[in-house]
C-alpha cells in the first residue's frame, strides 16, 4: 500500500519525533537518503556537476546537506540562493565540504552569469525551492532558474515535492517544477498521487525517516493489497456463490458496448453473467461469449450504462439503484442518477466530462481539481465515485480516497471504459465493497492494459483478454 498524508499530519508526526531526537537528526536522515538517490540517478558521484536551487525553508536545508554529502565524494556542487533567507548551517557545511555558491544571491538567474552557467552544464539540478511549506507557484528568480534547466534539458530532482504544486490537493494552478525524480521523506504527500501534480513528480522515491503516522486519507493499493482483496474461489465455490453479475449495457445503436463490457466482466471473479437488453444485442453478446445467460434472474450486483444511448430506461435503473444489490453505474446510465435515496451500495465510474455534467461544472474544472470534484460528487450523491483518467481517483461517501496510478497512456482507447465497468462490476458481484471493487477493478484493468500494450497501441478487447494473465501475475507473486 502506498499511503499519502496531509501536510498537517506530516508536520505533527515530525514534531513528535523531533522532540525525541537530537536537533537536526531528521534533516540528516532526509539529506542522506536524498544524496544517495541523486547519485543513483546520475550514475556516478565523483566529478558530477550538481546545482542546488535553494529557497528559504528547510527544503533548501535538505538540499544543502545532500549537496554536502555529494561534495565530500568529489561532486562539483553549486548552490544558487534564491532568497536572502536560507539554511545557514546547511550552506556552511556545503562550503566546508568544497561546494560553492554561484554569485549574486537573490538576483534573477538570467542576470546571474555564474548561476546560469552552472545550470547550463549541470548533470542534475536539485529543486530545494520549497517543500511542504510552499504555496503554489514559483517566484520570478526560481522560475527563471527552472526554465534555464528545462531549456538546457538538465533533469530536475525535486526535494520532497516539485516546487510550485499544491501539496494537499495535487492541483497545479500556477508555474511549477516538472521533475525527472522526486525524493520524498517519511510518507507520500497527496500531490505525489493525484494528477496533474503527480505527473510533475516523475517516479517518487520514498526515504524512511521513522515517522509515526496516523491512518492515511489517501491510499494507493499495490500487488499484495490486490491479492488480499481478490475473491479467490475455494473448493466449496460454485458459479452462484462466486457471484452473478447482471449487465445492462449496449443498445441497437451501440451493440459493441455490451460485447466489450461482457468481456471485461467475464475476466473478473464472477461465476456467471446475466445479460439484460434488446434481443439483437443479446444475440451479439452470446455470439462472442456463449457462456452468458440472457434475461433477468437473481444477481448479486448490477453493472449498468455502457452504450445504452437513447434506449435508457431511467425508471428501471432507479428501481435497481433503490434495490439492495450493489450497482455500478457508468456512461449513459449516469443520466439516471439523482441525489435522493440511500446510495451507499452504488459505484459510479464517470470520466471528467461525465462528472462535470453531474456536478454542473466545466470539464476543465474537474481535470484541474480532480480530488475536490470526486469528493464533492461522493458527498452529494452519497455514492462511491471512480473518476477515470491518467490517475484514477476513487472517493467514498465516508471521505476515504483511493488512487490508482498504474495506468499507461495507451489505455485511452475506445471501449476501455466498458471493459472497466464490466470488470469492476464483477468485483461488486464477487462481494467486494464499492471502494474495494473500484480499486481492484481499476488496478487489474490498468495492469492488463500494460501487459497487452508493452509500449504499443491496444484495443479494448485486447485489454480484457489480458486481465486473466494480469490477475495470475498478481495472485501468484509472493
Ligand atoms: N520538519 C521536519 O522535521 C523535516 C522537514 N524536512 C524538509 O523541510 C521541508 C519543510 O520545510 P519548511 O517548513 O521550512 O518549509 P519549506 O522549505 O517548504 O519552505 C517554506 C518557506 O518558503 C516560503 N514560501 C512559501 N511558498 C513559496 C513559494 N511559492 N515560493 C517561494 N517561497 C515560498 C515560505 O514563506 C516559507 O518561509 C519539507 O518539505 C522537507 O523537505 C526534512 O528535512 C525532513 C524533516
Ligand atoms: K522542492
Amino acid at each position: 500500500m502506498r499511503r499519502a498524508h496531509t501536510v498537517d499530519q506530516v508536520r505533527a508526526a515530525e514534531a513528535a519525533l523531533m522532540a525525541k531526537l537530537p536537533e537536526g537528526t531528521l534533516m540528516q536522515r532526509a539529506a542522506t537518503g536524498l544524496a544517495v538517490a541523486i547519485s543513483n540517478f546520475i550514475g556516478f558521484t565523483y566529478g558530477a556537476r550538481v546545482v542546488l536551487l535553494i529557497g528559504s525553508g528547510d527544503n533548501g536545508g535538505d538540499a544543502l546537506y545532500a549537496g554536502t554529502h555529494l561534495a565530500r565524494r568529489g561532486a562539483e556542487v553549486t548552490a544558487v540562493l534564491l532568497s536572502d533567507k536560507y539554511h545557514r548551517e546547511g550552506l556552511a557545511a556545503l562550503l566546508k565540504a568544497g561546494g560553492r555558491v554561484a554569485d549574486g544571491g537573490g538576483a534573477s538567474a538570467d542576470g546571474q552569469p555564474a548561476a546560469a552557467r552552472a545550470i547550463a552544464v549541470a548533470d542534475v539540478v536539485v529543486d530545494g525551492i520549497v517543500g511542504i511549506g510552499g504555496r503554489p507557484g514559483l517566484k520570478p528568480e526560481a522560475l527563471a532558474a527552472v526554465k534555464l534547466a528545462e531549456e538546457h534539458q538538465v533533469p530536475i530532482i525535486a526535494v520532497d515535492i516539485p516546487s510550485g504544486v499544491d501539496v494537499d490537493t495535487g492541483e497545479t494552478p500556477a508555474e511549477h517544477v516538472k521533475a525527472a525524480l522526486t525524493v520524498t521523506f517519511g510518507t507520500h504527500k497527496i500531490c505525489h498521487l493525484i494528477d496533474p501534480a503527480a505527473a510533475a513528480c516523475g517516479p517518487v522515491h520514498l526515504v524512511e525517516i521513522g515517522l509515526d503516522l496516523p491512518p492515511a486519507p489517501v491510499e494507493s493499493l499495490q500487488d499484495p493489497d490486490i491479492r488480499a482483496l481478490y475473491p479467490t474461489p475455494t473448493g466449496e465455490s460454485d458459479k452462484y456463490s462466486r457471484g452473478v453479475l447482471g449487465l445492462m449495457a449496449g443498445s441497437t445503436q451501440y451493440p459493441g458496448a455490451a460485447v466489450i463490457a461482457t468481456s471485461g466482466a467475464l475476466a473478473g471473479p464472477i461465476g456467471m453473467l446475466r445479460y439484460v437488453g434488446p434481443d439483437p444485442v443479446a444475440e451479439a453478446v452470446r455470439a462472442q461469449h456463449p457462456e452468458v445467460v440472457a434475461g433477468e434472474g437473481r444477481v448479486q450486483a448490477w453493472a449498468i450504462g455502457s452504450g445504452l444511448g437513447d434506449e435508457l430506461d431511467v425508471d428501471k435503473i432507479r428501481e435497481l439503484l433503490d434495490a439492495e444489490e450493489p450497482v455500478l453505474l457508468d456512461a449513459d446510465g449516469l443520466k439516471a442518477l439523482d441525489d435522493s435515496g440511500d446510495r451507499a451500495n452504488v459505484l459510479i465510474t464517470p470520466h471528467a466530462g461525465e462528472l462535470a455534467r453531474l456536478l454542473g461544472v466545466e470539464r476543465h474544472e474537474v481535470e484541474a481539481e480532480r480530488l475536490k470534484h470526486a469528493r464533492q460528487a461522493a458527498e452529494r450523491f452519497d455514492v462511491t465515485v471512480l473518476l477515470k483518467g491518467s490517475t484514477t481517483v476513487i472517493a467514498a461517501p465516508d471521505g476515504q480516497i483511493r488512487v490508482n496510478t498504474n495506468a499507461g497512456a495507451w489505455l485511452a482507447t475506445a471501449g476501455a471504459g466498458d471493459v472497466l465497468a464490466g470488470l469492476t462490476g464483477a468485483f461488486l458481484a464477487g462481494g467486494l465493497t464499492p471502494i474495494d471493487a473500484a480499486a481492484v477493478g481499476a488496478y487489474l484493468h490498468a495492469a492488463a492494459a500494460n501487459l497487452a500494450s508493452r509500449g504499443g497501441p491496444i484495443t479494448a478487447m485486447q485489454v480484457s483478454a489480458h486481465v486473466a494473465e494480469a490477475t495470475r501475475q498478481v495472485l501468484l507473486e509472493e
